[in-house]
């Protein structure tokens, strides 16, 4: 009979991107030892010879975990973002496969934040380019295109974590803040919203782009967005890459529409570190090109470690989806004492919890709790059953309904 769950030690953990060592400890103090951690990504070729024995993913940016390889993912039954951006995961195919998908969604938001802080600084003073002169040996002191921040206007596009934690800092060091989203959002301090795109292109000194890559940001910033900013402003993009036209924006900064730019993240990111990065802006003046480090701090990392694994862990004890980007929450308390915990992922057509109850009436066993959250597409059931009971028969029974995704219980060693 297939195995529809496993002990501990049984779950193979498979961590890449160098996630923090506090993941690894947090998955030991779990119970979760078999864990193997790669400092690197890998690709999709890689993924699929890897893939089929793995039951926990951990990830960050730069691994790309298309339709094909969660398909290929047979053992799969969880998938860790340590990261804010999910956009890497095919969230749908994950959804369709009954995988619930877990970020960080503001471990790391202070240290992007802190990183434009001084970005705009940096560029408003022109310091990158000045340095670079100073480190061949040159030397030019003069006060041109030089300004302090305060009394500037900076302009941030997306007041989300991120936005909202820029705002505040800009504010408290002078600067005056408008931001645009599209959805209607509180204004901290003395920040003021505007109607459009346009209103904060035309009016900003500074702009900062605080977006997730969705059809909608991408390419958001082209030709005629950029040729719309002030002229001599800068602007800041450590959201996701493909928002900003990157030819549209060398252009500008070469004839000096802009005066600066810090630019953190790229359509085409190198796939490791030895890659060599192809960019129309290596080389020009006054732009800070960095890594996608905004969210690489050590606190930021350490944090997320703990926070990601936390909910993996959550989800493999317990069945709780909290914090899941891409199915329904259920928060659970622990199994009632007694009972066999069995979990339904399904997709939402009427009948289903029907005939899950009848696995169970139908065996006389005792539902002791049922937990259950839909969203139009997608069903998540939990079911607490009280005395003996063939776990494994129950849930290949559970397996046999139709429109079921998942179907498994909770290793009794982790009740
Ligand atoms: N460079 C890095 O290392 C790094 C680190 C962390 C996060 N990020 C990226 O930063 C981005 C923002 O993160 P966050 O935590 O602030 O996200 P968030 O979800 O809290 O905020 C995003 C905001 O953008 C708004 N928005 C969405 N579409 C928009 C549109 N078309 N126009 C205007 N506003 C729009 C949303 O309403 C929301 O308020 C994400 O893409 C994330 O992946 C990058
Ligand atoms: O989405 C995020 O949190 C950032 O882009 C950081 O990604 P990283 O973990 O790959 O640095």
């Amino acid at each position: 009979m297939t195995k529809l769950s496993l002990s501990k030690d049984k779950i193979n953990i498979l961590l890449l991107e160098g996630v923090h060592d506090n993941a690894i400890n947090e998955l030991a103090h779990g119970g979760y030892a078999t864990v193997e951690r790669l400092p690197h990504a890998l690709d999709e070729s890689e993924l699929l010879e890897r893939i089929g024995s793995v039951h926990m993913l951990g990830i960050r940016s730069r691994t790309h975990l298309t339709a094909k390889v969660l398909e290929a993912a047979s053992r799969l039954f969880s998938v860790g973002c340590f990261c804010i951006g999910t956009n890497q995961v095919d969230l749908k195919a994950a959804r369709r496969l009954g995988i619930p998908v877990f970020n960080a969604p503001y471990s790391n938001t202070r240290s992007v934040a802190e990183l434009v802080i001084g970005e705009i600084i940096m560029l408003m003073r022109g310091i990158f380019s000045k340095s670079t002169l100073v480190h061949g040996g040159g030397w030019m002191k003069s006060a041109k295109d030089s300004y302090e921040i305060r009394g500037k206007t900076l302009g941030i596009v997306g007041y989300g974590h991120i936005g909202t934690q820029v705002s505040i800092m800009a504010e408290s060091m002078g600067m005056k803040v408008r931001y645009y989203d599209v959805v209607n959002k509180l204004a901290l301090g003395n920040a003021q919203p505007c109607h459009s795109l346009e209103e904060l292109l035309a009016v900003s000194d500074v702009v900062t782009l605080h977006v997730p890559d969705t059809p909608q940001t991408r390419d958001m910033i082209g030709e005629a967005q950029i040729r719309a900013m002030k002229k001599g402003a800068h602007l800041i993009n450590a959201a996701r890459g493909k928002v900003v036209v990157i030819e549209a924006l060398a252009a500008a900064l070469k004839d000096k529409h802009l005066l600066g730019a810090a630019i953190d993240v790229f359509p085409k990111e190198p796939g490791g570190d030895k890659e060599v990065f192809e960019s129309a802006l290596r080389g020009l003046d006054n732009v800070i090109l960095t890594p996608h480090i905004g969210g690489s701090t050590m606190e930021a990392q350490a944090n997320i470690g703990t926070e990601v694994s936390q909910k993996l862990i959550e989800y493999s004890d317990n069945g709780s989806t909290m914090g899941a980007v891409n199915f329904p929450q259920v928060g659970l308390p622990v199994v009632h004492a007694g009972c066999t915990r069995f979990l339904h992922v399904h997709e939402n057509r009427p009948g289903v919890l029907r005939k899950i109850n009848e696995v169970f009436s139908g065996r006389n066993l005792n539902i002791a709790a049922q937990y259950l959250q839909t969203d139009p597409e997608l069903g998540y059931v939990v079911v607490d059953v009280d005395g003996d009971v063939d776990e494994n028969e129950v849930a290949s029974d559970l397996r046999t309904i139709e429109g079921t995704l998942k179907a498994r219980f909770l290793y009794p060693g982790k009740r």
